[in-house]
């Protein structure tokens, strides 16, 4: 099979000696979108960067559609890389803000003219066509941005913080329109995004990246409830990790003994062992929270922890609570407003969940 981006064990350290990027290996089929997150520094940019050509490739091989680009300058690669803020040049109108990769390329008036025509006119943007980009608003900009980036006709999108410079409202409704177009067009897309929220709502998949090194690729749902190891754990939702050592795995389920006691989960690591060091993950959404004397109230949970009642706030439909768990941890339990409304006769709480919804991965030992 010919994947249309593939990155094999791709590396980068910088002429300071600094190693920014270190055995990236991505398989990218047709039409997929795919996130980069990770923490500043981690080396989202500089792997768009070296797939885009703006940086040298120092180890592995970056592969289009099955040819090999690495030696290619970017603008002889078939990628378009759209920047932060859009970077549009302000003084000039759309159509011409369009045609300026086709002018760079050396593409005749009629042929620039024509293929700028067609863009405008499958992104909406005919009727402001001798506008300047100065006066747009933040969604015509970015189709403005997309349609220059789309009009070379590109095999891959790389998109470098796109959004970052919006505000919220506008942002959640430009990353709609961003999704519908991708869909329609159905290139593939590489995203570089610092925020998760966006990640997660955007993305076919997801690759989370620490200290240069790709943590796990998968797609949104399975990140945020399956992670595989405790950097991911901690850094995409909001989770307890619980460290121990893996006493038992029997299938899919695993026994992690812990300072709680034993604790279950669904295994995520195959080559976890017994007496391995381990850790269990529990979303904060999976936690279901009864008074101390309502035993009752949890059963089937499987799963108990004691704890301690020690805030509560309200934003919107959601209730955040904060507990105190017997080692001197506080995590963070999350609900709708409405499910414990009656609340509970003292702080001393019982948290429950249920297994299967819980992670068991490998833990810094
Ligand atoms: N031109 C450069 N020379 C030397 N080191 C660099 C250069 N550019 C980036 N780095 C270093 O490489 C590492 C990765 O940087 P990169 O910009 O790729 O991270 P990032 O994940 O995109 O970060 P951010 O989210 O802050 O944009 C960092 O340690 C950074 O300081």
């Amino acid at each position: 099979m010919t994947y249309d981006l593939e990155l094999v064990r791709v590396g980068k350290t910088y002429a300071d000696g600094t190693p920014a990027v270190i055995d990236f290996d991505l398989r990218a089929t047709k039409g997929e979108f795919i996130s980069f997150v990770g923490p500043s520094g981690c080396g989202k940019t500089t792997t768009l960067r070296m797939i885009a050509g703006f940086e040298g490739i120092s180890a592995g091989d970056v592969l289009v559609r099955g040819r090999r680009i690495n030696d290619l300058p970017p603008e002889r690669r078939p990628t378009s890389t759209i920047f932060q803020n859009f970077a549009l040049f302000p003084h000039m109108t759309v159509r011409d803000n369009i045609e300026y990769g086709l002018r760079v390329k050396g593409l005749p008036a009629a042929e620039r003219r024509a293929k700028a025509d067609r863009m405008m006119q499958v992104l909406d943007l005919a009727d402001i066509a001798e506008r300047r980009s100065a006066g747009l608003s933040g969604g015509q900009r970015q189709r403005t941005a997309l349609a220059r980036g789309l009009v070379v006709e590109p095999d891959i999108l790389l998109l470098d913080e796109p959004l970052g410079a919006l505000d919220a409202n506008l942002r959640k409704s430009i990353q709609a329109e961003l999704k519908l177009l991708q869909r329609n067009i159905g290139i593939t897309f590489v995203f570089v995004t610092h925020a998760q929220s966006e990640a997660l709502a955007l993305s076919d998949r997801i690759v989370v990246m620490n200290r240069g090194r790709v943590e796990q690729i998968s797609p949104p749902e399975e990140l945020y409830r399956r992670p595989q190891t405790e950097f991911v754990a901690r850094f995409i939702g909001r989770n307890t990790v619980l460290p121990g050592r893996l006493e038992a795995r029997d299938g899919a389920v695993a026994r992690v003994g812990t300072g709680f006691g034993p604790l279950h989960g669904t295994l995520n690591d195959p080559t976890l062992a017994v007496g391995d060091a381990a850790a269990v993950v529990v979303p904060s959404e999976a936690i279901d929270v009864a008074g101390a004397g309502d035993a009752a109230a949890l059963a089937g949970h499987g799963d108990t922890l004691p704890g301690r009642l020690i805030g509560q706030a309200v934003t919107g439909h959601a209730l955040h609570l904060t507990i105190g768990l017997a080692d001197g941890r506080e995590i963070g339990v999350e609900s709708h407003v409405d499910k414990y409304a009656a609340g509970w006769s003292s702080a001393e709480v019982v948290l429950g969940w249920r297994p299967a919804e819980a992670t068991v991965i490998r833990a810094a030992a």
